[in-house]
This record gives C-alpha cells, sequence and structure tokens, in this order.
C-alpha cells in the first residue's frame, strides 16, 4: 500500500516535469521562432534586396555549413542570383548574421577604395590565439602601425636579398621529384610542394632549417599542417552548437592550438635570443624584423650585425608581434602550396601550354647557364601568364572579406550598411563570370598576355585597395621558381585519381582539392 503510494507520487512528479519541461521547450521554439523571424528581416527592413530561403538555424549558408560545398561556391551562387536579378547588391545570412555581397563593380571599387575607410577590416575571428594576432586580423591604428613598420620587408630589394635561400629549396623539391620521376608512380602534389613552401617559410620566416622535405614527420611540418587540419571542421556542427550559434551566443570557432602555438612561440623566442647574443646576421624575414624591434623601423645600414644596436627604449615590435607575424606568414606560404598545386593541375592536363612553358623555360635559362635566379625569373613572361590564369580560375583566398567599421549609406541611394556588418566580395564567382572572361572554364594563359593585360576590381587574387596582400612578391617568386625548376627537367601528366573540374574541399579557409592533385613525373630529354 505505501509502496503504490510512492509510485503515485513519482508517477505524479514525472507527469508534471514532463509538463515543465514541455512548457520551458515550447517557450523556447517559441522565443528562437520570434528570434529568428526579427533576424531574418533585418535586410528586408534595410531596403537590401536578400535571398529567400533562409533556414532558421543555417540561415542561408546551409550547403557551406554542412560542409557539402566550399563558402566561395555558395557566396558565387548568391552573386549570381543577384546578378541574374539586375541587383548591385544583396544581403544574405551566415546563421543569423546579416553578410552584405557585392555584385556591382563600381561598388566593389568604392567599398576597397573610395570609401576604404567604412571598411577597413577584415572579417575578425574571434580566437583568442596568437594566430590571430597578426596584420590580416588587425584593425584601426594598430592595423596602421604594423602594416608601416611590415611594409619594408617585402620589396623587390628584400625579395632579391632572400631570393637564394629560397633557391636552396627548390633543390630539395627537385630531388623529390627525381625520386617520383624512377619511381613512375602518381604522387600527391599538393603535399609536395606544401613541403618546399614550408622550408621556405622555416627558413626566411623562422631562420631554421626544418627540412620538411626530407622528412615529412618534421615537427615543424607536423604543427605547420595542425594549424590548417584544425581550421578545416571534418564534421558540421552539432546541434545545440547550431542553436546558439543561430541566437549568436557562440562564436564560430572553438579549436584548441596551445600546443601548437607553444611551439611556435618557444622557437621564435630562442632564435631572436640566439641571434642577438651572438650578433647572428642571416638574410631572412627574422632579421628585418630583428631591425624593426630594435630600431623602429627598415632603414638601409652599412653594418648589417648594427641591427643589434638598440636606437629607441620603446621596442618597435614586440615578441608576440614576431610571433604573431611569423604564424601568419605560415598562411601565406599555405596560399602559394595551394597555388602551385592548381599549376600543376592545369599545365598537367594541358600538355601543349606546358610545352610551350617549357620552352620559354629553356629559352631564358640559356641565357643565365642554366640556373634559375631571381633575374632570370623576370623574363619568364609567359610563366607570369600561366600563375595569373591559375590564380583566375582558382584564387585562393575565393572571397574577399571586410567588416563595416562605421555606419555606411551606399552611394545613391538611402541604404544602410551598420557597423559590424561582415562583408563578402565573392572572387571565385568575378574571376569565372562569362561576361568578364570569356569561356570561363577553359585555362587560357594568354588572356593575361601584356596586350590582354589584367581587369582591376574583377581580377584581384592579391584583394585590392590599402589592405591588399602584402606577401604578393614573395609568393610570386617562391610559385615561378618552383615551375622554372621543375618543368626545367620534367613533364607532368595527370592521374585519373583526380577528379576534374576538381572539388574544392568544403569548410577549408583556402581553395583546395578535396581528393587532392595526383600527378605523375617523367624526366625531359
Ligand atoms: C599566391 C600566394 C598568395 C595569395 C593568392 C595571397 C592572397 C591574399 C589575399 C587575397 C589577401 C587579402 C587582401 C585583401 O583583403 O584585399 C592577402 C592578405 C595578406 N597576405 Fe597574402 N597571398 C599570398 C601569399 C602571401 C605570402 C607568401 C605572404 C607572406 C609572406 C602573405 C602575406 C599577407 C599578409 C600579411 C596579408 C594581410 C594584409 C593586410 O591585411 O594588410 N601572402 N593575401
Amino acid at each position: 500500500m505505501v509502496q503504490s503510494r510512492t509510485q503515485q507520487l513519482v508517477k505524479m512528479h514525472s507527469a508534471s516535469y514532463l509538463i515543465y519541461f514541455l512548457i520551458v521547450f515550447v517557450g523556447l521554439l517559441g522565443y528562437l521562432f520570434r528570434k529568428a523571424k526579427k533576424t531574418y528581416n533585418y535586410w528586408t527592413e534595410h531596403g537590401v534586396p536578400s535571398e529567400n530561403n533562409t533556414h532558421l538555424l543555417y540561415g542561408n549558408l546551409k550547403e557551406s555549413i554542412l560542409l557539402k560545398k566550399s563558402d566561395a561556391e555558395v557566396y558565387g551562387e548568391f552573386y549570381q542570383k543577384f546578378k541574374k536579378r539586375g541587383l548591385k547588391h544583396g544581403g544574405v545570412y551566415f546563421y543569423s548574421r546579416p553578410t552584405w555581397i557585392l555584385v556591382d563593380l563600381d561598388l566593389i571599387k568604392t567599398v576597397l577604395i573610395s570609401d576604404f575607410q567604412y571598411f577597413a577590416a577584415h572579417n575578425p575571428m574571434y580566437l583568442n590565439t596568437i594566430f590571430f594576432n597578426n596584420l590580416f586580423h588587425m584593425q584601426g591604428e594598430q592595423w596602421k602601425d604594423m602594416r608601416r613598420k611590415l611594409a619594408p620587408t617585402f620589396t623587390s630589394g628584400k625579395m632579391k636579398m632572400m631570393f637564394n635561400i629560397l633557391l636552396e629549396k627548390t633543390h630539395g623539391l627537385a630531388d623529390l621529384v627525381a625520386d617520383m620521376a624512377s619511381t613512375g608512380e602518381a604522387t600527391e602534389i599538393k603535399e609536395l610542394v606544401a613541403r618546399f613552401t614550408t622550408d621556405v617559410i622555416g627558413s626566411c620566416g623562422f631562420g631554421i632549417e626544418c627540412d620538411s622535405l626530407n622528412d615529412v614527420n618534421s615537427t615543424f611540418f607536423q604543427h605547420g599542417q595542425n594549424i590548417f587540419k584544425k581550421l578545416t571542421p571534418k564534421a558540421a556542427p552539432k546541434f545545440y552548437k547550431l542553436i546558439l550559434l543561430s541566437l549568436g551566443l557562440m562564436k564560430r570557432f572553438n579549436i584548441n592550438l596551445d600546443e601548437t602555438e607553444a611551439f611556435f612561440r618557444k622557437l621564435v623566442e630562442d632564435t631572436v635570443k640566439y641571434r642577438e647574443e651572438n650578433k647572428i646576421v642571416r638574410k631572412d624575414f627574422l632579421h628585418l624584423m630583428i631591425q624593426i624591434k630594435n630600431n623602429g623601423t627598415i632603414t638601409d645600414i652599412l653594418n648589417d650585425s648594427d641591427i643589434f644596436i638598440k636606437s629607441r627604449d620603446e621596442s618597435g615590435l614586440s615578441m608576440e608581434e614576431m610571433v604573431g607575424e611569423c604564424l601568419f606568414f605560415m598562411a601565406g606560404f599555405e596560399t602559394s602550396s595551394t597555388t602551385l598545386s592548381f599549376v600543376f593541375l592545369e599545365l598537367s592536363r594541358n600538355q601543349s601550354i606546358q610545352e610551350k612553358l617549357r620552352k620559354e623555360i629553356h629559352t631564358v635559362l640559356e641565357k643565365y647557364n642554366g640556373t634559375v635566379s631571381y633575374d632570370s625569373l623576370q623574363e619568364m613572361t609567359y610563366c607570369e601568364c600561366v600563375i595569373n590564369e591559375t590564380l583566375r580560375k582558382y584564387p585562393p583566398l575565393a572571397s574577399l572579406p571586410r567588416i563595416c567599421t562605421k555606419d555606411y549609406t551606399v552611394p545613391g541611394s538611402d541604404v544602410l550598411i551598420e557597423k559590424n556588418t561582415m562583408v563578402v566580395i565573392p572572387l571565385l564567382a568575378l574571376h569565372n563570370d562569362p561576361d568578364y572572361f570569356l569561356e570561363p572554364e577553359k585555362f587560357i594563359p594568354e588572356r593575361f598576355s601584356a596586350k590582354n593585360g589584367k581587369i582591376p576590381f574583377i581580377y584581384m587574387p592579391f584583394g585590392e585597395g590599402p589592405r591588399q596582400c602584402l606577401g604578393l612578391r614573395f609568393g610570386v617568386m617562391q610559385v615561378k621558381a618552383a615551375i622554372a625548376t621543375l618543368l626545367n627537367r620534367y613533364n607532368f601528366t595527370l592521374d585519373k585519381k583526380t577528379p576534374y573540374p576538381p572539388k574544392f574541399t568544403p569548410g577549408s579557409p583556402v581553395l583546395s582539392v578535396e581528393e587532392g592533385v595526383w600527378v605523375r613525373a617523367t624526366k625531359v630529354k
């Protein structure tokens, strides 16, 4: 009797808990629904034409959030839809976050150049790690000051100064391709060139020999790869995360890079200390950064070891800033290896273009005793066309990001773009728009011959305006050096494992081929 009374009480409590739970659940759903309705009315309220198909949790980027397509492809689809509707711009929602997509070229130019002061920042990452403490992610006065300090490290004179360090690494790359040619096996070229660009950054940026080309398990290479692996999600976010994200209660990323961060921090600190204590001069980025640290700026000095004499009390570059910048160079090198992998994808498919390029390389190198040098690369104009055409079809940073940094009225209208709105310039779509590039799916390097030139504000693989890529010269130099070294001696063909057209990896911060680029190499006579 007592027991059944207890049972009755338990049942009553369970029923009332269930009712409470249902009330809370329905209340939460109602709140979510009302909030979503208000949120997703944002663009209509601001008079900006928007995309109709808005999902309660994902906004308009469902396919990219669920890792079915890359962000760049999804933004590209919106670009095409808005353009077909005759619109100059349009609004979408990334989760619940209003995102403004630009279509019209004059508007793009205005945002990037004339009204830059309203769009002076890149899309900020929320991670509180040193990986995001760099020029790309800085804003306001901090960005201006850092850009002014770092810009002199990327002049053509400084590129020439570092060229020999870079050239040495191309020899290691050529050795690996020699092995590839001797076995005749298909090899994934992105991994190979990533080892090359990692050795270049190790040597030019961090001032160490990390030997990724010989040892794929080298700690430096593995930590470097770790950054990009962690930034490329392998699975779509869990349901509860989606709710928190769509309510704006959670930041986008939550990754743990503590170990990798500690590794690179120690590396930079130890190297700087060693160089300062032993007055070691090495012609690389770190050397230039030590000069900024001690002298506040880069000046031409007679004696290289004078950079160790402090000419001011306040440090021109803190150790934390040095580590942050070195680490961002890593990202710069990822864009270069991506470019190289697409170069080899297209050259392997287009044998006549590869042959024409090889002819140019042989002709130029004949004048330079068969050696690749800084000056010989300047004469390889067709090589430059091949790189430009690759960057057209496959811009590594395939959507240019901006953030509206103060309320902005779109010229000729009363549309207000509010501070903190995300802005996207859909580069992949612009570069593949048939209105601007005839038969855009075809790989035609001649589009960039001297008489054709580049179309401003449509073709912008390095971005445009005051935030344009600072490492442009370095990126092109290392891509060109690798192409000239390898094509001089080897012919490349595409293995059937490589799908074409390539499928881009969803979630990847840089455009890349999901299945990899598999090629075979044979020695040329
Ligand atoms: C082919 C190779 C590369 C490509 C396609 C590329 C592309 C880009 C793009 C599109 C941007 C954004 C520009 C904008 O928002 O207008 C950028 C920014 C930047 N890149 Fe590169 N990049 C490459 C190589 C490099 C290298 C090798 C380095 C460094 C060694 C580098 C350093 C930077 C820096 C520091 C910024 C930030 C500039 C700022 O915000 O002021 N890049 N890059």
